[in-house]
């Protein structure tokens, strides 16, 4: 474990902290978790993330199975160290100094299953892993930090004062809800800081983009960005189109907002309503085609590592970062939505209204309120049962 200390961590988004000759001068230390490493989200993500040279330290949790993933994973020449943790009792140590905790653990869906079928098992995992993110590397703001500096730092056994602080990336589904149980748990820790949880929605965008891309005919992504690939992987994720998508994650909760793409394709009503429609069960289509073998995998590992990787941009100082999450937000009435959210420092900077919506999106945004509302409730009631 490298511990941090506290000069290191309020220099830590300029500047350098160089760990055993692999950062160059320009990138801080940073530390990823996944916790659900061994999954069928998680070994892939835990691939794109070792890609990610803004990672220095990538540590790979799950019940079983991760030291396997986390030798074959480590082989590869990249700038971050690889540690793999297996079983509950390991669980502090990968998450201990944390800067980013992603969260892919739980059960997938089959075919005929809503996302809220899995409620009942993926509520009690995401609120066990949320009770330890709590205990082993909450963030604390630093008005909180003065008020109750006792409660929240702590001197390690090198003398150094150490702060944890990390932005949480929830992928477990039902999202909608997830993310609420989340919230709650770490209200009760006392360390909830609602600019660092995010419900992770980057699939209904990558999806948007590929379906509208490829009704509109316009390019999916860049040449530049197909040539930096190979040569650069710092700007590996990147693509010209763009669709913010908002509401939740989950049916008809999920409202792309194709009336912003970019950049502009000529599609009639009809072409729309079925590019939303396409969108929104984009991943009933996959769980269908894997029948019976899980849901999509691969696509939501590119999603995760693309949320990941701006969540670190913005933890790194760029102030240009905006994704679209589900967040805690003030623009409808609902306590979380998901919207573009500006990145930064801090997790998130700003939430970003919706922006003019067509006649079509307004009934759409209408009709999901009460499904996310009642989904949100949900997981408050399971966190506070
Ligand atoms: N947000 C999204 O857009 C999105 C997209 C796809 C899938 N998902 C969701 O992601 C979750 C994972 O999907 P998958 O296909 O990787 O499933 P999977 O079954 O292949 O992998 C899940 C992993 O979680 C691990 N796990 C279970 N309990 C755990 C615990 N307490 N601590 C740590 N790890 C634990 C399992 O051992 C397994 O390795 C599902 O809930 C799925 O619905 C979300
Ligand atoms: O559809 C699922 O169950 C998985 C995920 O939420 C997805 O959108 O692919």
């Amino acid at each position: 474990m490298m511990w941090r200390s506290i000069k290191s961590l309020t220099t830590s988004s300029s500047s350098h902290i160089l760990r055993r000759g692999y950062a160059s001068e320009a990138v801080p230390y940073r530390k990823v978790a996944v916790l659900g490493a061994a999954g069928g989200i998680g070994q892939p993500l835990a691939l794109l993330m070792k890609l990610n040279p803004l990672v220095s330290s990538l540590a790979l949790y799950d019940i079983a199975n991760t030291p396997g993933v986390a030798a074959d994973i480590s082989h590869i020449n990249t700038r971050s160290e690889v540690y793999g943790y297996s079983g509950e009792a390991e669980l502090g140590k990968a998450l201990e100094g944390a800067d980013v905790v992603i969260i892919p653990a739980g059960v997938p869906r089959k075919p005929g299953m809503t996302r809220d079928d899995l409620f009942n098992i993926n509520a009690g995992i995401v609120k066990g892993l949320c009770e330890a993110i709590a205990k082993h590397c909450p963030h604390v703001s630093m008005e909180l930090l003065l008020e109750q500096v006792c409660l929240y730092v702590r001197v390690n056994l090198d003398g150094l004062v150490e702060l944890y602080l990390a932005l949480v990336n929830m992928i477990s589904n039902p999202v909608n809800s997830t993310v609420p149980i989340a919230a709650e748990i770490f209200k009760k820790a006392g360390t909830y800081d609602p600019k660092r949880l995010f419900g992770v929605t980057t699939l209904d965008v990558v999806r948007a983009k590929t379906f509208y891309a490829g009704k509109g005919k316009v390019p999916v992504a860049g040449m530049l960005d197909m040539w930096i690939y190979y040569t650069d992987l710092v700007s590996f994720f990147g693509s010209e189109v763009n669709v913010p998508v908002v509401g939740g994650h989950a049916g008809i909760t999920i409202l792309p907002l194709f009336s912003q793409a970019t950049p502009k394709a000529n599609l009639s009503d009809a072409e729309i309503t079925a590019l939303t429609k396409r969108t929104q069960d984009g991943g009933t289509e996959v769980v269908e085609a894997k029948a019976g073998k899980g849901s999509a995998t691969l696509s939501m590992a590119y999603a995760g590592a693309v949320f990941a990787d701006a969540c670190l941009k913005g933890l790194n100082g760029a102030s240009d970062v905006v994704e679209c999450s589900f967040v805690q937000s003030t623009i409808t009435e609902l306590p979380f939505f998901a919207s573009k959210v500006r990145l930064g420092k801090n997790g998130v900077e700003e939430v970003l209204g919706l922006g003019p919506l067509s006649d079509y999106e307004k009934e759409g945004l209408e009709k999901l309120k009460p499904e996310l509302q009642s989904s949100i409730e949900k997981g408050i009631k399971f966190a506070n049962q």
